[in-house]
């Protein structure tokens, strides 16, 4: 947890963003595992992946075979961990996790891709963090089922070839563009996951409301929905931080003007944006007017990691139309200065505004 100070000398606890996507803590993490959706049929939205999985393992396990390996992409928080753990279930086969972090040494992937059993899924997570030695011997794996591995030092060291299980490697990233090229081809099924719409969101609350036995009305539902960024951990997360306020303040019953009154208490704004995302829209229009600004110059402006501002906070603000990725740099959209209240400059011979899609 980092406690940083902006340049306006404004104490930000990052870790402690309400509606930030990435999960903060083994508590938390302990009840997004109870949240989980254990089928596909279960698992909301994402229509597209959904129906490219449903095809391709119903294809796998007709013929028992393994599936073919699977790179999820996407921001944090909509669903890649989760649909792993579908992918192998809906296989009926077992799944070993890692993350590319965690694999420092070959041997490390060597010992655990020796024990799969024939199908198994193993997932690695953060895959675009995996070291070079350690993706050269994923290669082979990847392709024929066979790892080349050294037995004794020095000159009498020799490789040998091991045959392994056929599996099906499920990767994880935020990143794509991160991964090497030969990495990528390997995978035969790519699936990009995107935002929700606030009615997948909304069936997310209720079904997670259901579990958390929190009485919940459909308006209260949508509410927390259409404030959660398009992101299924930060409706979960508000939804408890909902039914708290619910508790204490009203009877428990979670309608929408609970769900009101307690975001707003929680600076979450109406439309799910909230310190963070003002202070990046804010850097962009005051400091930078209206941009177009480098990534690294926003980033000191606000005291963020850069990687920070692409992964995790800028993806929902472009998605929405907020903020456009221009080869100059980051512009704030006429959106942008309505959201904050702030009169746009006049068109500068239409250079400002050239995105094209930008609403007049
Ligand atoms: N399609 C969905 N339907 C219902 N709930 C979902 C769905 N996708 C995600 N969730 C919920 O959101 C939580 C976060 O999802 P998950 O951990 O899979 O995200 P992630 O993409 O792996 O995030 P990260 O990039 O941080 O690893 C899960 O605990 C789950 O309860
Ligand atoms: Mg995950």
């Amino acid at each position: 947890m980092s406690i940083q100070t902006d340049d306006f000398g404004l104490p930000e606890r990052t870790a402690a963003r309400v509606v930030t996507a990435s999960a903060a803590t083994p508590q938390e993490e302990a009840l997004e595992r109870a949240l989980r959706p254990k089928g596909l049929a279960e698992y909301v939205g994402q229509a597209k992946a959904r129906e490219q999985l449903e095809i391709f393992i119903g294809a796998a396990k007709k013929r028992s075979e393994a599936l073919d390996h699977v790179l999820l992409f996407g921001p944090p928080g909509l669903g890649k961990t989760t649909l792993s753990h579908i992918v192998a279930n809906e296989l009926g086969v077992n799944l070993r996790q890692t993350s590319g972090p965690v694999l420092e040494k070959p041997k490390d992937l060597a010992a655990i891709l020796t024990n799969l059993e024939k199908n198994d899924v193993l997932f690695i997570d953060e895959i675009h963090r995996l070291s070079p030695v350690v993706e050269e011997i994923l290669y082979p794996a990847l392709e024929d089922y066979q790892i080349d591995i050294m037995i004794g030092e020095g000159p009498a060291a020799r490789s040998i070839k091991l045959d392994l299980q056929p599996f099906t490697l499920v990767g994880a990233t935020t990143r794509a563009g991160m991964l090497t090229n030969p990495l990528r081809d390997r995978f035969g099924i790519v699936a990009r996951l995107e935002f929700y719409t606030p009615a997948e969101l909304a069936r997310i609350v209720t079904r997670s409301a259901g579990l958390l036995n929190a009485p919940i009305d459909a308006a209260g539902a949508m509410e927390i929905a259409r404030r959660s960024r398009g992101t299924p951990r930060i409706a979960n997360r508000l939804l408890r931080r909902v039914r708290d306020y619910a508790d204490v303040k009203g009877t428990g019953h979670i309608d929408n003007a609970i769900a009101d009154a307690a975001l707003k208490m929680l600076d979450v704004d109406p439309v799910g944006f909230d310190v963070m995302d003002r202070k990046l829209l804010e850097a962009v229009v005051h400091r930078f007017d209206g941009g177009p600004v480098g990534l690294d110059n926003v980033a000191a402006a606000i005291g963020e990691e850069p990687g920070t501002i692409e992964d995790v906070i800028e993806p929902y603000l472009i998605q929405q139309g907020y903020l456009q990725r221009t080869p100059r740099g980051r512009v704030a959209t006429l959106m942008a200065y309505r959201h904050l209240g702030v009169t746009p400059p006049q068109r500068q011979g239409g250079d400002l505004f050239a995105g094209g899609d930008v609403a007049p």
